[in-house]
């Protein structure tokens, strides 16, 4: 680590990776698609998008967590269309997270 010495803390930013055009085209864009395994999305960095770690301490809980949130979420929208009226900005607390409360509005498919 350079000149650091071994007690110093180091943190990742990696929201500063995701809002650099450098790293990514329209950065503050909502473009979802920017992540299809299709091989249709853009060329990014396997090593840019990282939330369970790497390497031999990563996420233990990995795989179960991704496997609950494709199951909560495919529920959600198949059961649901979800409404969100207002604004809303992001703060930092350590992660990035809603700057007000948030009230969405579950509605029933039909
Ligand atoms: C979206 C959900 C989750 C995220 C984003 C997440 C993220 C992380 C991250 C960043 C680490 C540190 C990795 C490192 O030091 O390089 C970690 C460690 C760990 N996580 Fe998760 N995690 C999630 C859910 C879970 C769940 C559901 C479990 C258990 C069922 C779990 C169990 C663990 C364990 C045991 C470690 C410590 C691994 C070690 O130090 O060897 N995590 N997680």
């Amino acid at each position: 680590l350079g000149r650091f010495c071994i007690e110093t803390t180091v943190e990742l930013a990696p929201y500063v990776h995701y809002m650099s055009s450098e790293y990514f085209v329209e950065p503050d864009r909502f473009l979802p698609e920017r992540w299809l395994r299709d091989g249709s999305a853009l060329n990014i960095h396997p090593y840019l998008l990282t939330p369970f770690g790497h390497g031999p301490r990563m996420c233990a809980g990995r795989r179960f967590a991704e496997q609950e949130l494709y199951v909560l979420l495919s529920k959600m929208l198949k059961n649901f269309r979800l409404e969100y009226s207002g604004d809303l900005d992001m703060k930092f607390q350590v992660l990035m997270v809603p700057d007000r409360p948030t009230s969405f509005t579950f509605k029933d498919r039909l």
